[in-house]
């Protein structure tokens, strides 16, 4: 197990969410990474004592598209800061009738419909498969479940578990589409989550999520299609409910630092013996596999 005595929790905000406030004496980086530059600069700071890394994923004036966010360099970059707890901050719409704008999910599972994104860190001379039978931390969840029962604002209500269909986008879905959804028992769509979580399973990073509920998609007869409209005006009543909620996740994981099986998810699943991966590629995921190889190039 790593030592997590000095890891960070980073947050990645979503739509809506493109600072945290109250992150004291935030300094910025501007990483460069082997997968290129991240969405934005890094803004390291602390919150309750707990040092923090907040990104904002699709850039402070959301310029990318889902598809276009580069989830390879932000996941590399929060890595190469130390970062071992991922939160992702994200808006979604509801699949089912009692999950309603406003309310928050902390999901636990997925279903993938994305086409165009990195699939993995891993490739070109170097073969992992990582599990991803639990993708998102079981504990670190359920730290992020608990604090957000206990700091949201009165008006909200907290869902503990559900299946986040990733669709491709950036249009959102037809008809058809959300009601085959619906039928898949499915709780809440988004557009980045997933790509998100297998890239940090593969980066050893523990990973949850706060999905705040937007609006019903299109399936709804009661309720509009979904528009950007309607998400913007739910996104600033849930931008609010999240900083108390972080605040108080970090004091319960700076008190207990919980290990994760995602913090260790490579031990068994590099097949690829190092000597034969191309010096390119070892250099490239040395981040990833050097407590496994040891660094290259050497130290
Ligand atoms: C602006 S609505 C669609 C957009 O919002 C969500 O983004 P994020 O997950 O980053 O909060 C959804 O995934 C889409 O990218
Ligand atoms: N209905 C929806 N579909 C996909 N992504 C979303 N983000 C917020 N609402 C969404």
């Amino acid at each position: 197990m790593p030592d997590l005595s000095n890891a960070r929790v980073g947050v990645i905000g979503g739509s809506g969410l493109y600072a945290i406030p109250g992150l004291d004496q935030a300094e910025e980086l501007s990483l460069d990474t082997p997968f290129g530059r991240p969405s934005d600069v890094l803004r390291l700071g602390t919150l309750q004592d707990m040092e923090t890394v907040f990104l904002a994923r699709h850039g402070r004036h959301h310029q990318l598209l889902p598809r276009e966010v580069p989830y390879q360099a932000n996941i590399w970059a929060m890595r190469q800061l130390n970062v071992r707890w991922l939160i992702s901050v994200s808006a979604v719409g509801s699949l089912q009738e009692h999950l309603r704008p406003r309310d928050m999910v902390v999901p636990d599972q997925f279903i993938d419909r994305t086409q165009q994104r990195p699939q993995s860190f891993f490739g070109d001379g170097c073969v992992a498969h990582v599990s991803l039978a639990d993708p998102f931390c079981p504990r670190l969840s359920e730290l992020l479940a608990e604090a957000a029962a206990s700091a949201m604002p009165a008006g909200h209500h907290l869902h503990r578990g559900g299946t986040y269909l990733c669709m491709e986008g950036p249009a959102f879905s037809t008809r058809a589409e959300s009601l085959l959804y619906r039928s898949w028992g499915c709780s809440v769509i988004g557009m980045t989550n997933h790509t998100e979580a297998r890239l940090a399973r593969e980066a050893e990073l523990a990973y949850a999520s706060l999905s705040m509920v937007t609006d019903f998609d299109c399936w709804h007869n009661d309720h509009d299609a979904v528009s950007v409209e309607m998400v913007v005006g739910n996104l600033k009543a849930n931008a609010v409910a999240t900083e108390p909620i972080l605040n108080r996740l970090m004091l319960s994981l700076n008190e207990q630092r919980p290990s994760s099986a995602a913090h260790t998810a490579l031990a068994d699943a590099l097949i690829t013996a190092p000597e034969h991966v191309p010096p390119k590629t070892r250099e490239r995921l040395n981040l990833f596999t050097r407590s496994y190889w040891g660094s290259f190039p050497q130290d």
